[in-house]
């Protein structure tokens, strides 16, 4: 069995051609571990986005391979990209993306209607802490509680590797230290890596490993040898 679950290589993304080509990602080489927290840290316009939408298999890289076990996900078919989207990796968005006219637990049930192996909706929403709200519609529920019902929708496939794209962007500070210690929860509960971008450099010091990104390209990996606890972040 490998030590990584996803293994970059030389990583690029570029968009255009010629002098007007811009290179998103620029060479970019990592592993990401069983486990690990790895919190993506850099200023606007340096990759994160594209570094997590290749992950996700919401993209494919212009150049380099990425691995998962032995499959490259540059190389393959549509079928087996969305098969990759489905049942190996759980989304985290900033702004929840939950369906309006669905209660919280249908919410989470059409993620795991589509995917083999999936938890019960009860019990991950009971994980989240949101067993009392689940026949609530998102409109009747928080920012905070929304993201709770985000999490659960993520990790009710089982998921292999959690993406996070800025989860605690659109929330208060009290709800964004409750988010960060569910996804450390989460982390721990199912053991796989959590991979999420964010522009709060506080997160990092939960991080097992923190990538810093600049111009499309990881320029430094920082690893927490003591991580701290959601607790002791100031927010
Ligand atoms: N579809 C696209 N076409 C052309 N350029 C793009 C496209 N997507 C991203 N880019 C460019 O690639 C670079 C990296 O963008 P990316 O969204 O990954 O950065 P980011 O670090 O996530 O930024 P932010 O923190 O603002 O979300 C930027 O210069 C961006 O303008």
């Amino acid at each position: 069995m490998s030590d990584w679950v996803l293994k970059g290589t030389d990583v690029s993304r570029w968009y255009g051609d010629g002098e007007v080509r811009v290179h998103a990602l620029n060479g970019v080489s990592f592993e990401i571990c069983p486990g690990e927290f790895v919190v993506v840290l850099g200023p606007s316009g340096s990759g994160k986005s594209t570094l997590l939408n290749l992950l996700g298999g919401m993209d494919s890289a212009s150049g380099g391979e990425l691995l998962y076990g032995e499959k490259n996900l540059s190389e393959m078919t549509a079928l087996e990209l969305s098969s990759y989207r489905r049942d190996v990796v759980g989304f985290v968005f900033q702004f929840f993306h939950l369906i309006p006219t669905l209660t919280a637990k249908e919410n989470v049930e059409l993620a795991s209607s589509i995917t083999p192996g999936s938890r019960s909706a009860d019990e991950v929403l009971e994980m989240v802490g949101l067993a009392e709200r689940k026949e609530h519609f998102p409109a009747q529920m928080s920012g905070g509680e929304q993201q709770r019902v985000s999490i659960a929708r993520a990790i009710v496939k089982n998921p292999s590797i959690l993406l996070c794209d800025e989860p605690t962007g659109a929330l208060d500070s009290k709800n964004s230290l409750a988010v960060v210690k569910l996804l450390l929860d989460v982390r721990d509960q199912i053991g796989c890596p959590v991979v999420t971008i964010t522009h709060n450099a506080e997160m990092a010091k939960v991080a097992d490993r923190v990538f810093y990104m600049k111009d499309g390209q990881i320029i430094r990996v920082e690893k927490n040898e003591h991580p701290l606890k959601a607790e002791e972040l100031l927010w």
